[in-house]
């Protein structure tokens, strides 16, 4: 068998974490100790054949801060995607639940791992199409990972991959996705941006009370989301920059990075 297929007779299923637009993920264990993340991808929910191939270029992506695929089982349905386990969930409900737990310097850290982990997709040339807070995981040590990246090619639902859908995410997309389903890594950037306002709004959701058809026009008219109260004015100008309306305008995530970097050796 090939490098990136795992045999399902080498996992044992544990208990159910939660569940996404592909199904169900779960705690399991590979080769009876090692911890792993399970999903069972749902018949009829992913372009399964196409994922497979594209599943050997995931695996080489390797980085601290990206979750980390370890293989695929695809001789046999459902589909189950082996990956690294995180256990402090997603970004979103660990925001959500911490919130004022969490200090000035943890949120800018959390915001410094996204970065690093983007900064080596974009060096990779991998454009993740859908970086949030949600697809975003928490491991023991409070370390943030990229997760999911690439994901939404397979998707069979068209209310997620069409700009119209109702679960299109329009609220991190920038006008060239919005207009001209254009992705590139300066998409990233811009979605990078939304991610930051989210850290700190401590799991807002941005721009709560629009509808998406109101936030397409906002966007296009150059309305911006606010200032998060726990956002200082040179960290509130980084996430800014991520909203240029031109892709050429927004920072690199290397730059990106190095800006964050700085503010965090003098955070006054
Ligand atoms: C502890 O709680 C959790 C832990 C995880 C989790 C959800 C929760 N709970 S919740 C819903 O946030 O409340 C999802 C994963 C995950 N996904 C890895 C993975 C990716 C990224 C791509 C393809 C296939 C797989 C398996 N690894 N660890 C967890």
């Amino acid at each position: 068998s090939e490098k990136w297929e795992i045999n399902p007779s080498e996992l044992t299923f544990m208990k159910e974490l939660g569940s996404g637009q592909f199904g169900v993920v779960r705690l399991g264990k590979w080769r009876a100790q090692h911890k792993v993340a399970i999903k069972t991808i749902r018949e009829g929910s992913m372009y399964e054949e196409d994922f497979i191939e594209e599943a050997k270029v995931m695996m080489r992506l390797c980085h601290p801060k990206l979750v980390q695929l370890y293989g695929v089982c695809f001789q046999q349905r459902p589909l189950l995607i082996v990956a690294e386990f995180m256990e402090n969930g997603c970004l979103l409900n660990f925001l959500r639940q911490r919130a004022r737990g969490l200090t000035e310097a943890w949120l800018l850290s959390m915001c410094q791992d996204v970065c690093e982990g983007m900064e080596y997709l974009e060096a990779h040339s991998f454009i993740h199409r859908d970086l949030a807070a949600r697809n975003c995981l928490v491991n023991e040590q409070s370390m943030v990972k990229v997760s999911d990246f690439g994901m939404t090619r397979y998707v069979l639902d068209n209310q997620y991959t069409s700009s119209s859908g109702a679960k299109f995410p329009v609220k991190w997309s920038p006008p060239e996705v919005l207009h001209y389903s254009k992705y590139s890594s300066k998409s990233d950037v811009w979605s990078f941006g939304v991610v930051m306002w989210e850290i700190y709004s401590e799991g807002r959701t941005p721009f709560e009370n629009r509808s998406n058809l109101d936030v397409v026009n906002d966007i296009t008219r150059g309305i911006r989301l606010y200032r998060p109260h726990r956002a200082s004015q040179p960290l509130y100008a980084i996430m800014y920059r991520c909203w240029h309306e031109r892709p050429q305008g927004r920072p690199t995530f290397s730059e990106l990075l190095e800006e964050i970097r700085k503010l965090a050796e003098n955070p006054d």
